[in-house]
C-alpha cells in the first residue's frame, strides 16, 4: 500500500485540485526568478517548470489550510486510560522560514490522557498540518504541544522533533551530518520520572 498516499490530509486532496489562478500568479514570479538566475524560461525542458514549482509550494505549505483543532476534535473519545500514549518516528517535512529549504525528521509525540483518547492517525495528522507551513523547528514543537494541550486537555504532552536543516547542509555553514533536537513538555511530563520514560520509549528499538 502507498503510505505517502494515506497520509494525504483533506487540505492536500484540495490542493490537488489547485486554484489555478494562484498557481498562475505564482509560476510568474517564479518565471522570473528563474530568468534572473540565468536560466532560459523557454528551454524544452523548463517550459512548465514554473507551473510545476508553484503547484510543489502549494503543497509544501498546504498547512495553513487546515485547522490542527479541528482534526483532534473529529476523532475524540471518552475512555478511561490514564497511560502514556505514544506516537514515535512520525517523518515530517517542513520548509525552514529563513531560506524556505527543507528541514527533515522525525517526530516523536505523546499523551497521558484524562478521560479522553485522541484517534492514533490524528497525531500525525496535527504534526503534518503544522510541519507544512514555513517554521523553525522550535515553534513547530511547540505547536504541536500546545494544540494537543489545550484541544485534548491530557495530564500531559510531550513532543521531540529531530531534523536535519538543508540550509546547513547545502549552503551557509555546509554541515551534513547535523541534527537538531528539540522538545518541548506539559502538565506530567514536566516531571522527571515521566519525562524519562518517555525518553526511554521513544530511545527503544521495540518495534
Ligand atoms: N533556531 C532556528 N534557526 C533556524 C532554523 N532553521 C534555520 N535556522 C537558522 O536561521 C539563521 C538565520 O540566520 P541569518 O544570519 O539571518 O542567515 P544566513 O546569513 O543565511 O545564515 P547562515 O545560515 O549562517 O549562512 C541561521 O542561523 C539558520 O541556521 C530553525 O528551525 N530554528
Ligand atoms: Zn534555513
Amino acid at each position: 500500500m502507498d503510505t505517502s498516499f494515506e497520509n494525504q490530509t483533506e487540505a492536500y486532496k484540495k490542493v490537488e485540485n489547485y486554484n489555478e489562478e494562484k498557481i498562475n500568479k505564482i509560476a510568474g514570479h517564479y518565471s522570473e526568478i528563474i530568468t534572473e538566475l540565468g536560466e532560459d524560461v523557454n528551454r524544452e525542458g523548463i517550459l512548465k517548470t514554473p507551473e510545476r514549482v508553484a503547484k510543489a509550494m502549494s503543497f509544501l505549505t498546504h498547512g495553513y489550510d487546515i485547522d490542527p483543532a479541528e482534526i483532534l476534535k473529529s476523532a475524540m473519545f471518552e475512555e478511561d486510560h490514564n497511560h502514556m500514549v505514544i506516537v514515535k518516528d512520525i517523518e515530517i517535512y517542513s520548509m525552514c522560514e529563513h531560506h524556505m529549504l527543507p528541514f527533515f525528521g522525525k517526530a516523536h509525540i505523546a499523551y497521558i490522557p484524562n478521560g479522553w483518547i485522541v484517534g492514533l492517525s490524528k497525531i500525525p495528522r496535527v504534526a503534518d498540518a503544522f510541519s507544512r507551513r514555513m517554521q523553525v523547528q522550535e515553534r513547530l514543537t511547540d505547536q504541536i504541544k500546545t494544540c494537543i494541550q489545550e484541544t485534548l486537555n491530557p495530564l500531559g504532552v510531550a513532543v521531540v522533533i529531530e531534523a536535519k536543516h538543508l540550509c546547513m547542509q547545502m549552503r551557509g555553514i555546509q554541515k551534513q551530518n547535523s541534527v537538531t533536537t528539540t522538545s518541548s513538555f506539559t502538565g506530567e511530563f514536566e516531571k522527571d520520572a515521566t519525562r524519562k520514560e518517555f525518553i526511554q520509549l521513544i530511545s527503544s528499538k521495540l518495534h
